[in-house]
């Protein structure tokens, strides 16, 4: 089973992610499935195609991270872009705006990028992609607003086990917008 964990950055995966990976390691009834950081395997593949010098950010090689992807099916995948190659299940990691530039700007970002990722957690749009690319029948969403990243994996690992149902459009920012 492969499962993707995406979101904004700054809604928790990697810690989330981590989490669970430890769990997964540690205990013998959860299915056995490695967790894959995928941002550190477009660096350390090198698997980006240009470095967008007004954003200082890397554009990523989806293909040729879809291709390093093949064949590796018992997997859980970390990342804003997991929602965009073949999974099961699909969790979007949600986090209401505010709070959201707050992590952002706490984490080092700059205000330009923090809001930037704020706005676009208000507008839903990883939530949207992934309904787009797999149905709304396989996304899950968390929200990770109020819950400490024990709790969000907690509730990701409910995924993994298939305890919670797909919940796809439950978390509405829209107020948040000003
Ligand atoms: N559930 C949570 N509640 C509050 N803060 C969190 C939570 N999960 C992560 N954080 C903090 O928010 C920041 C972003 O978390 P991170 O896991 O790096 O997010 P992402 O991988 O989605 O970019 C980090 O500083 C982290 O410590």
């Amino acid at each position: 089973m492969r499962v993707a964990v995406t979101g904004t950055p700054g809604t928790g995966k990697t810690t989330a992610a981590d989490l669970l990976a430890d769990r997964l390691a540690r205990e013998a009834d959860l299915p056995a499935l490695e967790v894959i950081h995928l941002n550190e395997v477009l660096e350390r593949e090198g698997l980006y195609t240009e470095v967008d010098a007004d954003r200082e950010s890397k554009v990523a090689d989806l293909e040729g991270l879809a291709e390093w992807l093949d064949g590796r099916e018992d997997v859980v995948i970390e990342s804003h872009l997991a929602h965009h190659f073949p999974a099961d299940r699909i969790v979007v990691l949600r986090c209401a705006p505010e709070p959201l530039e707050t992590r952002l700007r706490e984490r080092g970002e700059t205000d330009a990028k923090a809001r930037e990722n704020a706005e676009s957690e208000a507008l839903d749009v990883i939530l949207a992609e992934a309904v787009e690319e797999h149905g709304l029948e396989s996304v899950y969403e968390i929200d990770t607003t109020d819950r400490d990243p024990e709790a969000v994996a907690d509730a990701l690992e409910a995924v993994v086990t298939g305890d919670r149902e797909p919940s796809a459009g439950e978390v509405d920012f829209v107020g948040y917008l000003t």
